[in-house]
């Protein structure tokens, strides 16, 4: 990839593409040359190198194999990829493995530092629940983050032998105990005022632990954003999860 990158965004009327065009935009390195939203032909991207895709669940899956279809990198912020969108996606980067795809349930430093504690946490403690919040604009739930965390506490539960967490419920006939995702329990609150928040509690006998980060602004992904652009071209095929390319 030359020095200077040239970046198309899709979905860049949105919340997030609109921020993402901004940080591309005022960053020395980056050449912002496509802005793409519903509707738009997304035809050669505007010439573009990397595309930052940032839309809605069932959109995105099609954006990203008209991405990879013509060679051009893909840093994906949009929820939504179960195992079958992301085993169809494996099975055309194979086609095309000079291509990098990554998928980035979330962005934000902090929010991939808790997913890592919880994660290294789980094995010691029986209970463990997941508490996502966002702002009520929010289309899919739970969150990407919060499918994410549970998919990784399941894991390392797996792998130290511990079976269901401990639940004696046996009428729950409004749904008060909430999802169960990878058989962690996760509860989703939509509220005016929040952007992204996640608590995971972890119960031992006599204790507790909280990890717990807060997203005030969506600034807070802007730089995970950025490094995912500068790093995706040097990881082919599809990477899941931005602390990939951090070392974490
Ligand atoms: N990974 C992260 O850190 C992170 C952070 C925030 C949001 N998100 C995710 O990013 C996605 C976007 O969030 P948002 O808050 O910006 O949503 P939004 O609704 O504000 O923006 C989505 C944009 O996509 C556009 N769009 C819809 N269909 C499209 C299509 N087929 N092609 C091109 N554009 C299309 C919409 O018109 C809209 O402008 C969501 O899936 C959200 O969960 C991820
Ligand atoms: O605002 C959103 O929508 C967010 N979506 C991601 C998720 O579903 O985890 C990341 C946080 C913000």
């Amino acid at each position: 990839m030359s020095e200077r990158i040239a970046v198309a965004v899709i979905g860049a009327s949105g919340r997030m593409g609109s921020q993402a065009c901004q940080a591309v935009d005022d960053a020395d390195d980056l050449d912002l040359v496509g802005r793409f939203d519903a509707g738009d032909d997304l035809g050669d991207l505007g010439g573009a190198q990397v595309a930052v895709e940032l839309t809605v669940p069932d959109a995105s899956p099609s954006n990203i194999a008209h991405c990879v279809e013509r060679g051009v990198h893909a840093v994906v912020g949009t929820t939504g990829w179960n195992d079958e969108r992301l085993a169809a996606l494996r099975d055309q980067l194979a086609a095309q493995p000079e291509v990098g795809v990554l998928i980035a349930p979330n962005f934000a430093i902090g929010a991939l530092l808790m997913m890592s504690f919880a994660q290294q946490a789980a094995r010691f403690y029986e209970s463990v629940e997941v508490v996502e919040t966002h702002h009520p604009d929010k289309v899919d739930a739970p969150s990407g983050t919060a499918a994410r965390t549970a998919a990784l506490i399941a894991d390392a539960r797996r792998e130290a032998g511990l079976g269901d967490v401990p639940d004696a419920t046996t009428s729950d006939p409004d749904g008060a105990r909430g999802a169960r995702v990878d058989g962690v329990p996760v509860h989703a609150l939509r509220l005016r005022g929040r952007v992204a928040h996640q608590e995971v509690a972890f119960g031992g006998v006599g204790e507790a632990l909280t990890i717990r980060h807060d997203s005030f602004d969506r600034v807070s992904f802007m730089p995970g954003v950025l490094t995912g652009v500068r790093r995706v071209g040097e990881h082919p095929g599809l990477t899941v999860g931005l602390e990939h390319f951090l070392g974490l």
